[in-house]
Order: structure tokens, then C-alpha cells, then sequence
């Protein structure tokens, strides 16, 4: 890792928070995509932000790279709030944030040779030195992230997706951000080399240190990956805490109901089980449901639920949580038991398995 990370971008405290974000609203018209998100990444954590499709988790992610200008609320990289700065104002904050898109096909420039793709944001931040040394900086990052570097002089359409990938990863961290935005990584490639590329990102973040916002809907990839979570339900934070503690007891009900869907790696078999639970898909965005966004999918809500908002609350056990059924202390009821037919039958199901999370 490179000593001048932190110290020439702007980042004022190299113990503040890579990323904090407060009260984030981001409005498209009348679409609420994201309303009022607050979370908080310290250097070197890997926070996995989950919710369904449609919950805001992508808009989150452009906001944080500044390719959406929010509505209201902060985001601060390192302590900088960089929330209102424009494109030349930004600009030294740049390097500290990098994004991996879902496609690398539609992320890569298809005109541009591998090895300029990778360099491109050294040459935008002016820095990487001369030609040869930029060079040296491409096939080094090309190696790290398992290709040759004779890859450099090839065009991005002339390699498989899993090798394309590989090269977003190699260019959103030549510039060795401090945060990496992965929003999700490895959906659109084939099954088949989704885990190479996850293990991958999961090696270079050990190896490297870089901070990261890893936006998924795959729970298994959490569990392997993220140290936090935080769940998105109709572009608010409904659930906050370590890996361990929302894995091993998953406090709001929605939480409760993606997690007994998740020992299921085929994301169309894990929404028919999330279903099982939840009945319908995510409400509008644009007319989200009075009080607790989730009541009117709810099994467990009752009457306070749908006239008063659950404030994202502090809880006994660590982490926070937005729900009125749930104490003070965390305790509260639990969607899987009150649900028959929700969770798996470990006996007929192939892919069940005993990793946390799975609801043996
Ligand atoms: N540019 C836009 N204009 C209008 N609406 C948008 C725009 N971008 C996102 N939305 C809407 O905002 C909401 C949140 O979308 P977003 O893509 O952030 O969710 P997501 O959780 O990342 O879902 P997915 O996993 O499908 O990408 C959705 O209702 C979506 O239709």
C-alpha cells in the first residue's frame, strides 16, 4: 500500500471515517429512491448495504461517488464534506473513492486499449508520472488482480466478462482509494466465475485495506465479505450491525425475512422464498406506505405500525434498528417462527447448508 494514500488528497483525519454519510435524500421527481440514509464506515471495514431490488442501494452508491448530486443531506469522505463541491473542488477528493460497477461491459470505454482504461484515472488526477511509469503501474495492478500484463494492449470487447471485471477492479484501484464503492460485482457475470471474482475482491481488500461500500442483494457474498451491514428497505436504513450479530439474530422483521432466504444461491429461487414471507413485491417508491415503510408486508405489524415511523434506533447487543416491536434491549419477535412454510426443509433441499444465516 502506498504511504501518500491519505495524506496529500484533503483528507483532514486519516482516523475519521473513510465515509459518512447523514441524512442522504435523493430524490428522481416524485421518486423517493433514497430518503434519509445514515451510515458510517471506519477505515478498512467492508460494510455491505442489502435490500431488495428497487430500494435505493445503487443510488446510495452514485451519491457517495458524486455521480448524483444528492437532494439534501452529507456525504463526507475522510472527514471532507464534499457534498455540495463541484467538478474542480472535487477533484482532489477524487482518488479517495472509486466505484466497480454491476456491467463491466457498459463501464469500460470499448475504443480505449485495457492498459489506457486501467491508467486513465492516474491521467486524470495528473499523476503517474511519465509514460514509462505509468506503464509499470498498469501491468503491476493488471498482475494484482490475476492478469497478464500483456492484457494492457488488448481492447476491453476481446475479453471474457470475468477478465473484464478484473480490469474495472485494476482501474478503481490504481488510484489506491481509500473507499471502494463495488456495487454489485459480480451479478451480471456468469455463474461460473462470479466466485473467482468475489474471492478476488475479497483478497485485494485483506491485502490492500481499502474501506468499502458493497452494495448486493447475495447474502452469501455478505457473510464471506463484509465485516458490517446495513439493510435498505424503500431508501431508508431499517437494520445496522456487525456480520456476526445480524447473521446470528436479525432484529427488524425484513431483516428476518432475507435472511431465511438465504441459503438459496439462485437469486430467482431466493426472491420466490422471500416472497413466501413478504407476499408482494417492494411497494412504490413514489407513494411509500404511512409509518413503518414496511407494515403493509409485515406479518408481525400492528396497528402503531402504520400511523407512527420507527425511529432507527440504538439496541441492547450493539447495532441499531428501526422497528417498534422491537425492545430496547433487542428482543422482539421473530417473522420465521411466526411464518409456516418460510423457511427451508433442510432434508429435500440441495442447497442448504450449515453456514450462519441459514435458518437450521
Ligand atoms: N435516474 C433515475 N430516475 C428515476 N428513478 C430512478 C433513477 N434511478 C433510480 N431510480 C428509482 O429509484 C429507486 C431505487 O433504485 P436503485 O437502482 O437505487 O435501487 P437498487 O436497490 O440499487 O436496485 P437494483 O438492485 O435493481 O439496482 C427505484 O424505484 C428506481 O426505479
Amino acid at each position: 500500500m502506498s504511504t501518500d494514500t491519505a495524506t496529500d488528497a484533503g483528507a483532514a483525519d486519516p482516523g475519521a471515517p473513510v465515509l459518512e454519510l447523514e441524512d442522504l435524500v435523493m430524490h428522481f421527481g416524485p421518486v423517493r429512491a433514497v430518503d434519509g440514509v445514515s451510515l458510517s464506515i471506519a477505515p478498512g471495514r467492508v460494510t455491505a448495504l442489502v435490500g431488495e431490488s428497487g430500494s435505493g442501494k445503487s443510488t446510495v452508491g452514485r451519491c457517495v461517488v458524486r455521480l448524483l448530486s444528492p437532494t439534501s443531506g452529507t456525504v463526507r469522505l475522510g472527514g471532507t464534506d464534499v457534498t455540495g463541491l463541484g467538478r474542480r473542488a472535487m477533484r482532489p477528493h477524487r482518488r479517495e473513492v472509486s466505484i466497480v460497477f454491476q456491467d463491466p461491459a457498459g463501464s469500460l470505454d470499448p475504443r480505449m486499449l485495457v492498459g489506457d482504461v486501467v491508467a486513465e484515472p492516474l491521467r486524470l488526477q495528473g499523476r503517474g508520472g511519465g509514460r514509462a511509469e505509468r506503464e509499470r503501474r498498469v501491468a503491476e495492478q493488471l498482475e494484482r488482480v490475476g492478469l497478464d500484463r500483456s492484457v494492457a494492449q488488448r481492447y476491453p470487447h476481446e475479453l471474457s466478462g470475468g477478465q473484464r471485471q478484473r480490469v474495472s477492479l485494476a482501474r478503481a484501484l490504481v488510484s489506491e482509494p481509500r473507499l471502494l464503492v463495488a456495487d454489485e460485482p459480480t451479478s451480471a457475470l456468469d455463474v461460473s466465475v462470479q466466485a473467482s471474482v468475489l474471492n478476488l475482491l475479497a483478497d485485494l481488500q485483506r491485502d490492500i485495506g481499502f474501506a468499502c461500500l458493497f452494495i448486493t442483494h447475495d447474502l452469501s457474498a455478505v457473510e464471506y465479505l463484509a465485516d458490517d451491514i446495513a439493510v435498505l428497505y424503500l431508501g431508508q436504513v431499517v437494520e445496522t450491525g456487525t456480520r456476526e450479530e445480524v447473521f446470528a439474530r436479525p432484529r427488524h422483521p425484513y431483516t428476518q425475512a432475507l435472511l431465511a432466504a438465504a441459503p438459496v444461491a439462485d437469486p430467482v429461487r431466493q426472491r420466490e422464498r422471500t416472497r413466501v414471507l413478504l407476499g408482494d413485491d417492494l411497494p412504490s417508491a413514489i407513494d411509500p406506505p404511512s409509518g413503518c415503510r414496511f407494515h403493509t408486508r409485515c406479518p408481525l405489524a400492528v396497528d402503531r405500525c402504520a400511523t407512527e415511523e420507527p425511529v432507527l434506533r440504538t439496541v441492547g447487543g450493539g447495532g441499531s434498528v428501526a422497528c417498534h416491536l422491537v425492545d430496547d434491549d433487542g428482543s422482539g419477535p421473530d417473522v420465521r417462527d411466526a411464518t409456516p412454510g418460510a423457511t427451508p426443509d433442510a432434508t429435500t433441499d440441495p442447497d442448504h447448508d450449515d453456514r450462519p444465516g441459514s435458518p437450521a
